[in-house]
């Protein structure tokens, strides 16, 4: 069985009346990249705080590490790394001294913070910048600064809010993979709070859907899509020489057919119960159709995402029931 290495029960915080954090539970497993996706204002970075006991809950319980933040912050701070939107290094001094000041403050002795200190530099790629002073880094680099300076104190978990802001398209990727790769062979648990749907879907396991304090949804994207949608569903589309009225009939007909629509002058969705690609194929060549194309599309996150925070095609009440 997966170990806890979070646990929040009934968590909240109420600021002037208003929950920003609302009964939250939530279970994160060790070694586990969990994303923290959600709108400005839904209370993602207030539930770090309290995490990392730098605010007091309102209500409810906490454990990191097996060790509660509210009463034991100092525990909680030596075990997990955080690395905030706005990090700060001193300009003046290199990456390399930059990191033996943080071991310096987190109680490391000097040979062994050097030792780690280079290990980490070479890790996120900054083994040929390290003696440049960090004020000359450029965003990208700062920010593997970051990491490098958040795994210092070897920690057990990471809490990364936003790491990817205000970096180029190739350093996101360069930091994404960096991250996961991080996980898999240190085993530490990464929460990832942001904003960026392709990004969060590329490397956590599973997703937290944040809105007004409240976690609408939980889980991997295949899971969020099967409680949005109701019924696992693919849908296949096809590009055909001619779309006529008895093609139309053909593919409606289908056992596992669930829905056919026309979205362009060749293009035809067919939504099903499960990803019906061959059968679809083979009825369209029956039909004397032209088949130029054919692919099955899996709900993603955007698409999930939108349905929640943009309402789009579901209005709330089907949405409240589909996701209670
Ligand atoms: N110190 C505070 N005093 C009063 N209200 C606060 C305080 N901190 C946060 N809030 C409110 O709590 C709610 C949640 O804010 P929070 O910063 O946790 O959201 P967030 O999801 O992290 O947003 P962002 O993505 O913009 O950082 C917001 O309505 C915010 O205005």
């Amino acid at each position: 069985m997966s170990e806890k290495i979070i646990s929040l029960d009934k968590l909240t915080k109420i600021y002037d009346d208003q929950p920003a954090v609302d009964r939250l539970s939530l279970s994160i497993n060790k070694g586990e990249v969990f994303g923290l996706l959600g709108p400005n204002g839904a209370g993602k970075s207030t539930t770090i705080f309290m995490l990392l006991g730098l605010i007091q809950p309102t209500s409810g319980n906490l454990q990191v590490c097996g060790i509660d933040s509210t009463t034991n912050p100092i525990d909680v701070k030596r075990r997990v790394g955080y690395l905030p939107d706005d990090l700060g290094f001193y300009q003046n001094m290199t990456g390399f001294e930059n990191l033996l000041y943080t071991a310096s403050l987190n109680a490391i002795s000097r040979d062994e913070a050097k030792r780690r200190a280079k290990q980490l530099l070479e890790q996120v790629g900054l083994e040929d910048a390290m003696h440049k002073k960090t004020g000359k880094y450029s965003r990208g680099m700062k920010q593997r600064l970051g990491l490098a300076d958040v795994l210092i104190k070897e920690p057990e978990i990471i809490i990364l809010d936003e790491p990817t802001l205000g970096i180029d398209p190739k350093g996101v990727q360069e930091l994404l993979k960096l991250i996961k790769q991080l996980n898999k062979e240190k085993d530490i648990t990464v929460l990832l709070s942001s904003h960026h749907l392709h990004q969060v879907q590329q490397i956590c396991d599973r997703v937290g859907i944040f809105v007004d304090g409240k976690l609408l949804a939980k889980g991997n994207v295949n899971e969020l899509a099967q409680q949005l949608f109701g019924v696992r569903s693919s849908v296949v589309q096809v590009e055909v020489g001619e779309i006529t009225e008895s093609l139309l009939a053909r593919l409606n007909q289908l056992d596992g057919v669930t829905g056919v629509e026309k979205v362009d002058g060749s293009f035809i969705e067919v939504t099903c119960q499960e990803n019906m690609t061959p059968v679809i194929s083979e009825t369209i060549t029956q039909n004397n159709a032209r088949l130029y194309s054919i692919r099955c599309k899996d709900h993603g996150l955007d698409e999930i995402y939108h349905l929640y925070f943009e309402g789009r095609e579901i209005d709330e009440n089907t949405k409240k029931a589909k996701i209670s």
